[in-house]
């Protein structure tokens, strides 16, 4: 079957999930006045290779917001909220999603293999969130799934600075589940940053808050591809 999520990722020139969340956990206002519309397409225009939207409440997101950055742009989409019940998957599909994420911390076991075979069986890619090593080893099918590692904290609400050191620790386990696609995600707001997660051996990095309050993306992206030809 195939995952046109994991595929652009894993054949992008700049592997960079971008992310439109209204706003911050603290309440902060990342839109700034743009729309939803006009930020998928600075995206698309900078060379994402897929978007993940974020739709929960928390964040200021909206059931609608996904359907609209469908609406603007061929980009594979990860739909982010809290999914819990296949249902939710089936209306994520809808709306235009290619990946849902799935936050194991959250889920037990029975109900996140449930919802990976689910979302597998819709064709979604099972965007599988993880913050501890036993979190990884409950993930069924994770050759067939995206598995990111959280450097925040999704129960304390995503607050914080985050821990990149997550992702270092992580990435052997994760390596090791079978996943073609290891991810690291949150708290990654320099491009320098990003740029040596994907050395280490990530397959992609999701930044939101870095990109929506940059000054200029443009500037971003030219520090991070300096970086990454740095390192080849
Ligand atoms: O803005 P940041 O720190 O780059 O983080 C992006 C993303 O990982 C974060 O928005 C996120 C991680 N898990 C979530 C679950 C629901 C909604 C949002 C999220």
């Amino acid at each position: 079957m195939t995952a046109p999520f994991i595929e652009a990722l894993l054949t992008a020139r700049r592997p960079v999930i971008m992310e439109l969340k209204p706003r911050d956990a603290d309440g902060r206002d990342l839109f700034a006045g743009r729309s939803a519309a006009r930020l998928a397409t600075a995206y698309r225009d900078a060379g994402a290779p897929c978007l993940s939207v974020v739709t929960g409440h928390w964040f200021g997101g909206t059931p609608e917001l996904l359907r609209e950055v469908a609406d603007h742009t061929d980009l594979p989409l990860l739909h982010k909220d809290f999914l819990t019940r296949r249902s939710q998957l089936d209306e994520s599909r809808a709306a235009g999603a290619s990946a849902v994420l799935l936050t194991a911390a959250l889920l037990p076991r029975s109900t996140l293999g449930g919802l990976v075979e689910h979302a597998l069986g819709l064709g979604l890619t099972p965007f599988v969130e993880v913050t501890r090593e036993a979190e990884i080893s409950r993930v069924p099918h994770a050759e067939e799934c995206a598995i990111a590692v959280n450097n925040k904290d999704i129960t304390a609400r995503e607050r914080g600075a985050g821990d990149l050191g997550r992702s270092y620790a992580l990435l052997p386990a994760v390596q090791d589940s079978g996943t073609r696609c290891p991810v690291s995600a949150s708290g990654i707001h320099r491009p320098e940053a990003a740029a040596r997660l994907l050395r280490e051996g990530f397959a992609g990095v999701l930044v939101g808050t870095g990109l929506l309050s940059t000054e200029s993306l443009p500037e971003w992206l030219a520090a991070f591809d300096r970086q990454l030809e740095g390192m080849t």
